[in-house]
């Protein structure tokens, strides 16, 4: 029998998680630049995606998803980013932390810890591979928090402790984003604050920041992965600046697959 093309071995099925996430946009970016024209981006969840992509690898079998880094995929699983020559996936992309307007006079103390927020792709990945192990994310982040009392320190120094405001934090149920967001709940929580997570999808979570319904997010991929999110509400949020730098979104495959580029997809 012939061998059969990638795209048949994959029934021309591109692995997809939340159809709002920016990545989605910038697959179907990518369908489109490539003329990836029998292709289709099947939509689900982050879960969903690393669950079909367990399947596949544990078989040995082809598969094409949407990924980035930082996750953990990449600490369990042998896998490459396909080249992407014409650039649909952009660059080298941050991870911003967005406030909605206002909340630097109504609470001054958040602000700062929110701004101040930083760590690296290996701290977060402490937390993010705890949670895939099994561990609750607040239970794998309260351990990671123990054990970075330094790190923690340099968002909350000289920070005033506050009695019990409600703060609100939306997020979207990326991997990463779990992990970030159950940290920063916790150092808030420490400094006073009643904290509320609000896992939400992409739009809702970019909307309930610039209505002001929520108070913050870590969660904001920029500046391609959401510009579409931060275009629409421009001036309706303040950018808090970066909690990680380097980051990056594309299409992922085992590496037993002898494709190199989203290129390949077409033949
Ligand atoms: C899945 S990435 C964390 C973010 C995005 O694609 O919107």
């Amino acid at each position: 029998s012939t061998d059969s093309t990638v795209g048949e071995s994959l029934n021309y099925k591109i692995t997809g998680i939340d159809p709002g996430a920016g990545i989605m946009e910038a697959t179907e970016r990518a369908i489109t630049d490539y003329e990836l024209d029998e292709w289709d981006l099947v939509s689900g969840s982050s879960a969903a995606m690393t669950a079909s992509l367990k399947k596949a690898y544990d078989a040995e079998e082809p598969i094409v998803v949407t990924g980035w880094t930082p996750h953990w995929k990449f600490a369990e699983y042998d896998l490459k980013y396909l080249e992407d020559p014409k650039g649909s996936y952009g660059g080298e992309e941050e991870i911003h932390t967005i406030g909605r307007t206002g909340l630097q006079e109504d609470m001054p103390e958040a602000h700062q810890v929110l701004s101040n927020f930083n760590w690296t792709e290996d701290e977060m990945g402490e937390v993010m591979i705890a949670i895939k192990d099994g561990e609750k994310p607040e239970v794998a982040a309260q351990t990671w928090i123990d054990t970075n009392p330094e790190k923690v320190a340099e968002w909350t120094e000289g920070i005033e402790k506050v009695d019990g405001d409600k703060i609100k934090l939306a997020y979207v149920a990326w991997d990463s984003e779990i992990a970030s967001t159950n940290v920063m709940s916790i150092v808030l929580t420490s400094l006073g604050y009643d904290v509320t997570m609000l896992q939400v999808e992409a739009g809702p979570m970019w909307t309930a920041v610039a209505d002001g319904s929520a108070d913050a997010s870590l969660a904001g991929w920029l500046p391609l992965t959401h510009a579409t999110y931060a275009e629409k509400f421009d001036g309706k949020f303040e950018d808090l600046g970066t909690s990680m730098t380097g980051v990056k979104i594309g299409l992922v495959v085992p590496a037993y697959m002898d494709i190199t580029s989203i290129e390949d997809l077409k033949k």
